[in-house]
């Protein structure tokens, strides 16, 4: 008796609204989300043959996400690409690693992060005070570039000397996910063998060499440097002190259950995309929307100064807390553009909600867009006002009605350190430079995540 969303045509039922450009999908997204909304919460829809729960309730979406811990098979879509990597794992694989990777992503480990992420934003300072002379500045490209050599530098240790190394990697990372989403949108392409013989198979092989070329290239010059730091230390040179980056616990392995090569590859490959590439997209679309609310940028450029004073320092480990503001901007863009708009998972066993039971075996689509546009944010839930994240009752009670990390046991585990990347990147180039730019006339699409699909530019104007 769980409603089914409308614009259902026999035996298609919704596989139609999958057909279309990364824009047109999109907005079905966004179509079911909201009909989801409408219906109160819990919803079906049809793609393909099969059914699917849309929950976009928060307390509902909480009980999936912790009792469908498994990922749905589209995730396995990604196989050759990511492997059993933490995002597309499932059962014990899944609960292994996100136990031995989790203590990278510590109070402690973010603290020791700080440095990497001042001086990737004092690089990012340094590439728009060329580009500016000519005008506008086309971001994306640049926010990748920053993103990934912060992700090599403090989650893998790794400095990339090759300057095309980052280009070309993130171009092929997109690439793989423009051939993933055309495959979820063909049904007939879901099927494995139909799949092997498609053009668009031979694209991603193409694609993931390329990748893997990259990734292990990457991993072994970590390598390299690991045995030179373990002789030097068997010298008596090297520092006692014990570090928990994800690459001394994927290179070491912990009590004994270390990682193989290929669940390694795996792992580096996963958290590029799953830690860049959002970042990125989202510092893009924050500095797009702080170009378009002026009055809201000003209001971060008075915290920042108030908390980070006049000077250009760098922004230490107390600072970064006491930016609630700017916070709460980061946090409002997320809701509003939300990277992961809907997640997949499978039910294992039967899930009671507050008015409906998922049998065993179900799929079901957690509707992230839905979520962060419930009827629970009040009736100004689909206006930017950073303003309700400090005010007194200005957000859900419950704090999972905010789904931008995703929620429960395998929400994103790299929250804080993207949070904090961001925040600090925003303190150097706001004090910096008064930016300008136009989100309305920026339209969104669908590449596994939702990204703008036009060219991002900015204009930067220095305060001094
Ligand atoms: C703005 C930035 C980010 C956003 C919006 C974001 C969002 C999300 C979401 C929605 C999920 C759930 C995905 C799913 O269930 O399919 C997720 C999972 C994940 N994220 Fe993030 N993420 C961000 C940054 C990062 C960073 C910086 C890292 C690592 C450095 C990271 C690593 C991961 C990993 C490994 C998972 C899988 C967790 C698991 O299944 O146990 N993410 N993220």
């Amino acid at each position: 008796n769980v409603p089914l969303c409308d614009n259902y045509l026999p035996v298609i039922g919704h596989t139609h609204m999958l057909i279309g450009d990364g824009k047109k999908l999109l907005r079905s997204v966004k179509y079911i989300c909201g009909e989801t909304n409408k219906k109160g919460g819990v919803a079906r829809c049809k793609l393909g043959l099969d059914y699917y729960y849309v929950i976009t309730d928060p307390e509902d979406n909480l009980t999936v996400a912790n009792g469908a811990l498994q990922k749905h098979f589209f995730y396995q879509f990604a196989s050759n690409w990511l492997g059993d990597g933490l995002v597309t794992s499932s059962g014990e694989t899944w609960k292994r690693h996100r136990k031995l990777l989790s203590p990278a992503f510590s109070q402690q480990m973010l603290n020791i992060y700080t440095v990497v992420f001042n001086r990737e934003s004092r690089n990012l300072i340094s590439y728009i005070e060329i580009q500016m002379k000519s005008g506008p500045v086309l971001i994306t490209a640049a926010f990748k570039e920053m993103a990934l050599k912060a992700l090599l530098s403090t989650a893998f240790g790794i400095e990339v000397e090759e300057c095309d190394f980052n280009q070309k990697y993130m171009h092929a990372v997109d690439e793989v996910m423009a051939v993933l989403t055309r495959r979820i949108q063909n049904i007939l392409l879901h099927n494995s063998f139909v799949y092997k013989l498609s053009a668009l198979k031979k694209k991603e092989d193409e694609l993931i060499e390329t990748i893997t070329t990259m990734s292990n290239k990457a991993i072994n010059s970590k390598r390299r440097a690991l045995k030179n730091k373990q002789e030097s230390h068997e010298n008596g040179c090297a520092s006692e002190k014990k570090t928990q980056s994800l690459s001394d616990l994927l290179l070491k392995g912990l009590n004994d259950e270390a990682f193989t090569d290929k669940e390694i590859r795996n792992e580096v490959d996963t958290f590029i995309a799953a830690g860049s590439h959002t970042s990125s997209q989202l510092m893009t679309v924050v500095v797009m929307v702080l170009g378009s609310y002026p009055e809201i940028q000003d209001k971060v450029y008075q915290e920042i100064k108030s908390v980070c004073g006049d000077s250009d320092a760098d922004v230490d480990k107390l600072q970064h807390p006491r930016l609630v503001y700017t916070e709460a901007v980061l946090k409002e863009t997320l809701r509003l553009y939300p990277i992961a708009p809907v997640v997949f998972r499978k039910t294992e066993n039967e899930i009671k909600l507050k008015n409906y039971t998922i049998p065993a075996n179900s799929n079901c689509m957690l509707g992230i867009y839905g979520l962060n546009h419930h009827p629970v944010w009040g009736p100004d839930a689909h206006t930017f006002r950073p303003e309700r994240w400090l005010e007194p009752g200005g957000v859900p009670d419950d704090p999972n009605a905010f789904a931008g990390f995703s929620v429960g046991k395998r929400n994103c585990i790299g929250k804080n350190y993207a949070l904090i990347s961001m925040k600090i990147m925003l303190v150097h180039l706001v004090r910096r430079y008064k930016v300008t730019a136009d989100i309305s006339k920026i339209e969104f699409k669908m590449n596994v995540l939702m990204v703008p699909s036009d060219n991002c530019y900015v204009k930067f104007e220095s305060r001094k």
